[in-house]
């Protein structure tokens, strides 16, 4: 489940080539692995049209259009910009040919089933050319099932940039990893069915996908004689006059998710809130200044989150930088994620923005955020050593080291207030459940996800709300225990 750039893929090609895996053979893997990866989705009284492009995208199209052929499928290889360039391209086509297949003319009165997008790939430059738009706008009229292989055509591979004329399809077979743009927008929404095909390359990227088995193998279990003291003493310094709900929310997701002892730092409004449905907690009333004055060194707290249902002030902002000197694991969110410079300790400090509020510290658009998401959010967290969770679809978390992972759990019934206060507080309790701070990470945003997703097995995706994390911690957190 692995993540390549453009380059990273050019680069792993010129590897293969120079320890004597030739690109020849590269391609014929491709070929051979996209035929036996698309064939369930094939019935042979169809009638296939396999579009190829000049490069090598298109050679993987030649060498399915044999494979296809020679299985008895009824399939025709075109090359709507020409024929290919490319001399392993030219070698395959040559092969084809020889072993007596034609090549067809692009007949518009045809009709197809099914067509094989093998146009462009991680070569493309947008925007696309005009000799391909009118065939494209030909290709969507056909109301065929449209695979695309390894990227639609007219979408960029490393960002979310699409070419207003793009082929969205309805399948989409990436070779040798997941490029960026399947999981950047709005080229996400291009992909459709998105499948990995092994072509024979080692696997090394230090981005990839987090999954429900990476959680499996992290999960941590209790000791039999386990006590309070082992899994932190969390201040959560969280919810106002005016919202109160964040602070309950993010408090009784901590308390479910494990946290050992938690206390928030509120106001007495507040907390006559959150008291009734998080009895387990206890309060401080300070204000920002008396907290950094005293509080803290005589609590002696293990981790702090701070953010939830607060607004940005000069205080909070003194107390951020307070904290941040404090030494211990920090989780900075809504009213707390400010542009400001970071110590580089060992705890970590993670930052938990939505697109808005990244958006905001890195005064880009929305658009150019959504667009780069990965890259940006990368740069972030090397550049100021922090973690960085940007969240929504796809959430994306980036590590100081440079490496990083998108979360594939999680739904739109989560695009609700407060849905971010639960995830904040599932991080404090994680962060001190787990030695592992990337597994304590990564399993927080993953769990998060999969109570939403179980949710909407079950109920509608418009009813879901955050106090339900509550009630589904139980049950999600269960499935990942071993025996
Ligand atoms: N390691 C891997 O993943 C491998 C990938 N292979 C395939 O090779 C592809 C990359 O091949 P290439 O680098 O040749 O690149 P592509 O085949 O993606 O595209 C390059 C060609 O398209 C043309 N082109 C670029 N932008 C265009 C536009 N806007 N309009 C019209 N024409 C345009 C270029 O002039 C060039 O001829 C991958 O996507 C994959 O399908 C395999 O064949 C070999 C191994
Ligand atoms: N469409 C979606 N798909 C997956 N996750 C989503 C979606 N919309 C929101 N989320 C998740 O819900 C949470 C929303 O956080 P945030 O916007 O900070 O909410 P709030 O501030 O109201 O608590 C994040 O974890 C985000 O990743
Ligand atoms: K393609």
């Amino acid at each position: 489940m692995y993540i390549y750039t453009s380059e990273q893929i050019k680069a792993a090609d010129q590897l293969a080539e120079k320890r004597g895996m030739s690109t020849f053979s590269l391609m014929e893997n491709a070929g051979c692995g996209l035929y036996h990866a698309i064939c369930p989705y094939l019935s042979t009284n169809q009638k296939l049209l396999i579009a190829s492009g000049k490069g090598n995208n298109g050679g993987d199209g030649i060498v399915l259009a044999r494979y296809l052929k020679m299985a008895g499928f009824e399939v025709d290889l075109i090359f709507p910009l020409g024929e290919p360039k490319t001399g392993v391209a030219k070698q395959h086509l040559h092969y084809y040919e020889q072993c007596g297949f034609p090549v067809e003319e692009w007949n518009p009165n045809q009709t197809y089933d099914v067509i094989v997008d093998a146009l462009l790939g991680v070569g493309a430059i947008l925007p696309l050319q005009e000799s391909l738009v009118e065939w494209i706008k030909w290709m969507k009229s056909m109301k065929a099932t449209i695979i695309s292989i390894d990227v639609p055509t007219g979408i960029s591979s490393n960002s979310g940039v699409v070419d207003q004329n793009a082929i969205k399809a309805d399948y989409t077979f990436s070779l040798h990893g997941y490029k960026p743009s399947r999981f950047l927008f709005p080229s996400s929404h291009f992909y459709g069915q998105v499948e990995v095909v092994d072509i024979g390359l080692p696997q090394k990227s230090n981005w990839r996908v987090w999954t429900e088995k990476d959680v499996q193998k992290s999960w941590v279990k209790r000791e039999t004689n386990a006590h309070k003291g082992l899994f932190g003493t969390g201040l959560l310094i969280a919810g106002s006059h005016e919202m109160p709900g964040s602070a309950a929310l993010a408090a009784s997701s901590a308390m479910r998710f494990g946290i050992g002892k938690l206390t928030v730092n509120t106001t007495q409004h507040a907390s006559a809130i959150i008291g009734p449905i998080v009895p387990e907690v206890t309060f401080l009333y300070h204000t920002y200044e008396e907290l950094v004055r005293s509080e803290w060194k005589n609590r002696r707290f293990t981790c702090a989150a701070i953010g939830p249902g607060l607004d940005p002030t000069d205080d909070l902002e003194k107390l951020v930088t307070y904290l941040l000197k404090q030494n211990v694991p920090l989780i900075l969110d809504a009213g707390a994620i400010q542009s400001r410079s970071y110590p580089r300790g060992e705890k970590p400090i993670i930052l938990t923005p939505h697109p808005g509020e990244f958006s905001r510290l890195l005064q880009l658009s929305t658009k150019e955020i959504q667009e780069n998401r990965i890259e940006l959010a990368s740069e972030y967290a090397v550049t100021h050593h922090v973690i960085l969770i940007l969240k929504g679809e796809y959430t994306v978390i980036a590590f100081p080291d440079g490496t990083g992972y998108i979360n594939t759990t999680g739904n739109a019934s989560l695009a609700k207030g407060g849905s971010g206060d639960a995830l904040t507080g599932m991080l404090l309790a994680s962060i001190e459940g787990n030695d592992c701070v990337k597994a304590a990470v990564l399993n927080a945003v993953y769990i998060h996800g999969v109570c939403s997703d179980e949710w909407v097995r079950k109920y509608s995706e418009h009813t879901f709300v955050s106090s339900d994390f509550s009630s589904l911690l139980p049950m999600i957190c269960k499935s990942f225990e071993k025996e």
